[in-house]
């Protein structure tokens, strides 16, 4: 089983080019690099050009790119996706997508400029139009590689305030990670706007992982730390996850489809989710 580690993902504006540069050092999984709401509609055009430049020029290492667009239905958002449609980048994520349809003429969209079937595209669930729609946005195209929840414009769409426990948000975040599961792809959770607040930031990554999610969106480098810590495998879980393995084996040479491993019964799945745990714990100690 092979896992790209999907932990850590930082938004940063197109328009900023000293945060572009930072970011070839910094430990996030992921770069969004951003061309919509953090770029104001006078810097469009120059962001665009600073992130072609900073993808082409390259020296991000193992993080994956993904650049966000702006809507189609903007000034720039067509000639965003034609721009991007053969640059070395994992993904163009797309906006406040409302449907699935909104996805097909994307997809069109880079069939008609013969951009490679590697190229994915991630959609942001942030309108609640989107969310009721998730499922079929989640398995529009086999380019739909991930869900990534834009808890800011859902909370002001939904007219919920920003709490700590995130109660107003809850049956969207969970409705997403049912979606995205259904259909096999990634799902990561909202930013926490507030830079200050490490133990708000700690409390979130910990409900983010409880839900499901598979990593979490970032604003700002002092986030990173804490959200990979979050999302990786623990000590202990690899342990076990080993332990499992091993047990595995032995029981598989014996004819036996249960085992008992420190004293809890374990099945096929049980295996499943641990050599899902090996995997992302022996991808990121190759990647160390
Ligand atoms: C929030 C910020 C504007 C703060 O920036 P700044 O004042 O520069 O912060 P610092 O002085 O503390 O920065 C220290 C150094 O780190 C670099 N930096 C800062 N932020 C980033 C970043 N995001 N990526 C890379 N590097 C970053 C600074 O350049 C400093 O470097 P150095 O010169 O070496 O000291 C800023 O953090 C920021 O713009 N953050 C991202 C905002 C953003 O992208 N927003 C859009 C995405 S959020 C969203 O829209 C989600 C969704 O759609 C929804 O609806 O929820
Ligand atoms: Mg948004």
């Amino acid at each position: 089983m092979s896992v790209t580690p999907r932990r850590s993902l930082l938004y940063m504006p197109g328009s900023n080019a000293r945060a572009l540069e930072k970011a070839r050092g910094l430990d996030a999984d992921v770069l969004i690099l951003d061309l919509e709401d953090a770029v104001s509609p006078g810097q469009k055009e120059l962001a665009r050009q600073q992130v072609l430049s900073a993808v082409q020029a390259g020296g991000y290492g193992h993080r994956e790119l993904v650049v966000r667009v702006n809507g189609f239905d903007t000034p720039w958002g067509r000639a965003d996706i034609e721009a991007f449609a053969h640059q070395p980048i994992s993904a163009l994520c797309l906006p406040k997508v409302d449907s699935a349809a909104e996805v097909h003429a994307v997809v069109q969209v880079l069939q008609q400029a013969g951009a490679a079937s590697a190229l994915k595209l991630w959609a942001m669930a942030e309108t609640p139009r989107g969310i009721l729609n998730i499922d079929d946005v989640a398995g529009a195209d086999p380019r739909l590689d991930a869900i990534v929840l834009g808890t800011s414009d859902l909370a002001k769409d939904l007219r919920v305030p920003h709490t700590a426990d995130r109660l107003g948000l809850l049956a969207s975040l969970s409705a997403s990670v049912l979606a995205a599961r259904a259909n096999g792809v990634d799902v990561f959770d909202g930013v926490h706007l507030d830079l200050e607040d490490d133990e708000g930031l700690a409390r979130a990554c910990r409900q983010g992982v409880e839900l499901g999610f598979d990593g979490k969106t970032l604003i700002h480098p002092r986030q990173i730390a804490a959200t990979n810590e979050a999302f990786s495998p623990s000590a202990e879980a690899v342990s076990r996850a080993e332990r499992i393995r091993e047990a595995w084996k032995q029981a598989e040479a014996e004819g036996k489809g249960v085992v008992l491993v420190d004293g809890k019964l374990v099945e096929s799945l049980h295996v499943e989710e641990a050599m899902r745990v090996l995997a992302i714990h022996e991808a990121l100690s190759a990647r160390d």
